[in-house]
């Protein structure tokens, strides 16, 4: 999918000219602690934004190729961190006050708001690799929903003068994984999985105690998770797993947040809450059932599972053990929510989430929010649910942090977007994978009620996180790349 005129090279002094154009006026009215947001039509059209080199840029990226939804925010025009147990409300207060002061000129009309994205770790402590809690107004946000191009171009008031400058140069990220570099060529590459039966065994045993504690009667559900450990003979390339990732789970929310030397990517089956025009959405989802595929599939070292994985073939989705597991995050939902909303309700039966190796139970929730409830607040009410902590909400998360789970980067957490008005959307930052340079890990949790098999848990994690190593293993060079390199052998570049 190719890059829209405007942004082309070629076109970056009429680019200039444009933004100039529509910045001038703006200045004078900007407070220093305020920002100025500029939207340009960029025609019809359709692009996934995968011509981007991810390794050096400092990225957000965010589809949904089912409903034709494609994000890149590139830079950082403001950014705001928190960590701690108010972590949520900082980033509310200082959203909050930015948004009193933001200029938006929407030069074609096209009726689309200036947005940031948002992450968070699943627990509030800091970590390595990624902020606990951040928020981030790009320097230059691409849109491309139902065949229309859009470019939003961020500053803050205190860096307005040299803003059209700084954003050109976010854009000399876009296009540069044609230019060949090796990073990029080193896709579909063999990886090797790193065994590790110490870290399999002390998975089997924290769910046995985590169903010992539950036996004890202090809980009721926990979700334990591990990581695997995967290395590359060379740099990753970030572009061609994302393209792998959307090819393979179409209907899922996928994401990417990258800086230079890392990047956090996924493909999750749930959200967490959208939030539009007053409403609320949120999704319960929980219980897993899967096929084992068959041997010719498992074509890669990366995607053989170890022996501890021999499970039964299949299980049965509505058993009764999917369905206390599914039941206990729907309760919370709508305990978290009740007081949120006017008006409250879910779907009846939990419908079955089809995803391309395993299956899931959802139920979805709408609310009629009340006044003063905004994106932040569902957040801090709602997460973690029981679909990655467990059940009572506390007494889960106490048992977690004393048996030191380690849940790296955002994995657990969430990922997502607000716009100006306070609309937005969280997923739960799920199968997903930490690259940086020719080392990936992934992360997969099972949630365990009483009944669970230890076995069967370990299993279901390693179904989990075949979406990400997959798409780790069988990453091709985009078509581009491909074109280049035979460019490159006939002596035409
Ligand atoms: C915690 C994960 O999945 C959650 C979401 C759906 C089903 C789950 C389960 O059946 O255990 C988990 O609660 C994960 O993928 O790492």
């Amino acid at each position: 999918m190719s890059l829209p005129p405007l942004l082309e090279v070629a076109q970056r002094s009429e680019l200039r000219r444009r933004l100039n154009a529509r910045l001038s006026p703006l200045l004078a009215g900007v407070p220093a602690h305020g920002a100025i947001s500029i939207t340009l039509d960029l025609g019809y059209g359709r692009c996934d934004w995968l011509d981007t080199d991810f390794t050096s840029a400092q990225a957000f990226w965010w589809a949904r190729p089912e409903s034709d939804e494609w994000r890149l925010a590139l830079g950082q025009a403001l950014i705001v961190a928190s960590a701690g147990p108010n972590r949520f409300p900082a980033l509310r207060a200082a959203y909050a006050g930015l948004t009193a002061d933001w200029l938006h000129c929407d030069a074609d009309a096209t009726g689309l708001q200036p947005a940031a994205h948002l992450g968070f770790a699943f627990d509030d402590e800091e970590q390595e690799q990624l902020p606990n809690a951040r928020l981030v107004v790009p320097a230059v946000l691409l849109v491309s929903r139902h065949g229309r191009l859009s470019a939003t171009f961020s500053c803050s008031g205190r860096d307005s003068e040299a803003a059209v400058d700084g954003w050109v140069h976010e854009l000399s990220a876009l296009g540069r994984s044609r230019h060949g570099k090796r990073a990029e060529r080193s896709a579909g590459q063999q990886l090797l999985r790193q065994e590790n039966p110490l870290a399999d065994r002390a998975f089997i045993a924290r769910v046995r105690a985590a169903l010992a504690g539950i036996a004890a009667g202090r809980l009721q559900k926990l979700v334990i998770s591990r990581s695997v450990r995967l290395e590359a003979q060379h740099a990753i390339a970030i572009a061609p797993v994302l393209a792998a990732l959307a090819a393979r789970h179409p209907a899922c929310t996928l994401y990417a947040v990258s800086r230079p030397g890392f990047a956090f990517v996924g493909a999750t089956p749930e959200r967490l809450v959208a939030l539009s025009a007053g409403i609320a959405r949120a999704d319960a989802l929980a219980g897993t059932s899967w096929a084992a595929r068959p041997a010719a599939e498992k074509t890669s070292d990366a995607t053989t599972a170890p022996a501890a994985a021999a499970a039964p073939a299949s299980l049965r989705l509505e058993d009764d053990k999917n369905s206390r597991e599914q039941g206990h995050v729907v309760d919370a939902v709508r305990t978290a929510l009740t007081p949120l909303c006017r008006r409250l309700t879910q779907s009846q039966t939990p419908e079955v989430l089809r995803l391309r190796d395993l299956q899931h139970l959802r139920t979805v929730f709408t609310g009629e929010l009340t006044d003063d409830v905004g994106l932040f607040e569902l957040i801090a009410a709602l997460h973690p649910t029981p679909a990655v902590g467990g059940t009572p909400t506390h007494a889960a998360r106490a048992w977690l942090r004393a048996r030191r789970e380690r849940r790296a980067a955002w994995y657990s957490g969430g990922v997502g977007w607000i716009d100006a008005t306070g609309d937005g959307e969280v997923v739960v930052a799920l199968r997903c994978a930490r690259i940086a340079g020719r080392h990936a890990a992934c992360d997969a949790g099972a949630g365990i009620v009483a009944g669970s098999d230890p076995a069967q848990e370990f299993a279901e994690t390693e179904v989990k996180l075949a979406a990400a190593i997959d798409a780790l293993s069988h990453a091709e060079p985009a078509t581009a790349l491909a074109a280049d390199e035979s460019a490159a052998r006939t002596g035409t570049q």
